[in-house]
């Protein structure tokens, strides 16, 4: 999928609800979530079966394993991404702080602007300014703020996603005017508008060098604690540096994908339970 289909998506499944941006103490208060009994499918092909894992509140939990054992398919649940992918199908719960975000009692949009995510591609508008770039962020999510509040935010926003330094004097340009990892950091900025309490980010640094990765991974670093961050990444070595909790895919011949072993990233890392993610871990396969 096309970081502009996707943004796309985001903007065509929304409705005309408006919501009061949350008070600004929501931005240090990250939630919990927690997956239960994940399963999911594109039309009769399933690729998650039941799928349980708690990301706790504030720390950043990556996703690892090879190529499409499901990784994106479950950052995708967890805000109700999947659900826009026509054929897709869900079955579980996924509870935010408690609260089962598939109830009838949350909107789509409730989950999107306490979910936040950013793409494997940097996708702003290349067009529209720094500046509208980030406001962009409210509506998507509906969200409506005064003048005052959006000069506001657009500071606090470029500031959390590290990039406020480098562009502050030059808010009025085009976001497409800015290098990739600068405009992945302006992604991040768009997201963090909303004020989410949990960002999803789906290999954020694949399409980036290594200085502008590593510009990314020092922002997730000021942002835990902020926010629950929850990262699917093929780099063994970024896991490692910016998580504290990993969770292991893998998706073995002909059967969907699941959780082979999750726990704290060091132990995931130095004293795996299980030979397979002793192997991935490893570089041995995948
Ligand atoms: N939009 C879609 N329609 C149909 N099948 C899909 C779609 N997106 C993913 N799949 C299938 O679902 C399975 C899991 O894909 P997913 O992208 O979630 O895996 P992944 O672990 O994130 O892979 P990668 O690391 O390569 O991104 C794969 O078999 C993939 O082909």
């Amino acid at each position: 999928m096309t970081a502009s289909r996707e943004v796309s998506d985001v903007t065509d499944s929304l409705t005309a609800d408006t919501v009061v941006l949350p008070p600004v103490v929501a931005t240090t208060v990250p939630a919990s979530l927690d997956a239960r009994s994940v399963s999911a499918w594109f039309g009769s092909h399933q690729v998650l079966s039941r799928v349980s894992l708690t990301m706790p509140a504030g720390q950043v939990t990556a996703l690892i394993g090879p190529s499409g054992c499901g990784k994106s398919t479950f950052l995708r649940t967890l805000n109700r991404m999947h659900e826009l992918i026509p054929a897709a199908r869900f079955g579980g719960e996924v509870l935010f702080e408690g609260e089962d975000i598939y109830d009838a009692s949350w909107r789509l949009t409730d989950a999107r602007r306490r979910i936040g995510m950013v793409f494997q591609k940097p996708n702003p508008f290349p067009a529209m300014s720094i500046y509208d770039n980030v406001v962009a962020g409210l509506r998507l999510t509906g969200t409506r703020a005064s003048r005052r509040e959006k000069d506001e935010l657009v500071e606090e926003s470029l500031s959390r996603a590290g990039l406020w330094k480098e562009v502050r004097d030059r808010l009025r340009q085009p976001g497409g005017a800015l290098s990739g990892g600068q405009q992945q950091r302006l992604c991040i900025a768009r997201a963090l508008a909303v004020r989410p309490r949990v960002l999803l980010m789906d290999e954020p640094c694949s399409a980036l060098d290594p200085t502008s990765t590593r510009r990314v991974e020092e922002t997730i670093g000021e942002l835990a604690g902020q926010v629950t961050v929850v990262i699917v990444t093929h780099n063994m070595q970024q896991a490692a540096r910016v998580s504290q909790q990993c969770a292991f895919f893998l998706a073995e011949q002909g059967t969907p994908g699941g959780i082979v072993e999750a726990g704290a990233t060091n132990d995931i890392f130095n004293t795996p339970q299980d030979g397979r993610t002793a192997d991935y871990v490893a570089g041995r396969f995948g």
